[in-house]
């Protein structure tokens, strides 16, 4: 993580969705204007759900070349294909239904109804040689242009959990069982991983992200809260309404 961590907050939850949809659509632009593609790392969650339906109603979106968007998930929950819960199937229903991507682009979390069945081990392995058959030359993993996060009530990113033996693994995907947060058994993207994204936004809001957000704004460790350990190669934003801005310094913020 090489950047300096940049706050902006919103008056609410729904202004901060509608303004981070804003931010994407523009991030997706410019990158297919510099190379004619775009790729995005979708999370779950509230708050993420409530920004790819502002992307869908926009009328920018459609300035969009949808069919050059590469779409990956930072994490998902190990379920069947189609669950509600599953993060691919919020983001499906919120915003990729409603654009026309290429099929081919679209990359999920292996579910457990696919060919590892519920071995969730295999199934991130399986995701991590997805990714590096879609990396150029000798990378290990595909560029990503922007890379999404939810935070947790407890500072969790993707499915790194505090504590939990994700916050050290240094494959590009791993398993994580035992989760805190149902399911509990999840596969996600691991924080070096996370940490190769050109820039990463970390999205929260309401009252029960301020504490996690304080202290991973606050100088906190990554074990213990992983969203102070992830940022991007060129550009890392805290993307936040007042709520959950309420413990950071003054001095953090920038107002919207
Ligand atoms: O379980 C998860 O939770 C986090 C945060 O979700 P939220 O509803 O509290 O915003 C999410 O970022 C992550 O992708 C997801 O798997």
């Amino acid at each position: 993580m090489s950047t300096e961590h940049q706050l902006i907050v919103h008056a609410d939850a729904a202004l901060l969705a509608e303004a981070v949809a804003a931010r994407m659509l523009v991030r997706l632009l410019d990158a297919q204007s510099a190379r004619g593609t775009a790729s995005v790392v979708l999370t779950g969650g509230r708050v993420a759900a409530a920004v790819y339906r502002a992307v869908a109603a926009s009328p920018a979106a459609g300035a969009v070349d949808w069919s050059k968007v590469d779409i990956w998930w930072g994490d998902e929950r190990f379920l069947p294909s189609g669950d509600p819960e599953r993060n691919e199937t919020q983001a499906r229903a919120a915003l990729l239904d409603a654009v026309p991507l290429d099929p081919a682009r679209i990359h999920p979390m292996p579910a457990t109804d696919g060919p590892d069945g519920d071995d969730p081990e295999a199934a991130a392995a399986r995701y991590a040689a997805e990714l590096a058959a879609a990396a150029h030359g000798s990378a290990a993993l595909p560029p990503f242009d922007l890379l999404l996060l939810g935070v947790g009530e407890d500072g969790h990113v993707a499915s790194v959990f505090p504590e939990q033996p994700a916050v050290h693994d240094t494959r590009t995907v791993t398993a994580v069982r035992g989760a805190p947060k149902p399911p509990p058994v999840r596969i996600t993207l691991t924080p070096p991983t996370i940490n190769t994204a050109e820039e990463v936004w970390l999205i929260a809001a309401g009252p029960d992200k301020a504490a996690a957000v304080g202290m991973a704004v606050g100088g906190a460790g990554a074990v213990q809260i992983p969203a102070a350990g992830v940022g991007g190669l060129h550009r890392t934003l805290w993307l936040l309404d007042r709520a959950a801005a309420a413990e950071v310094p003054a001095t953090a913020v920038t107002l919207r």
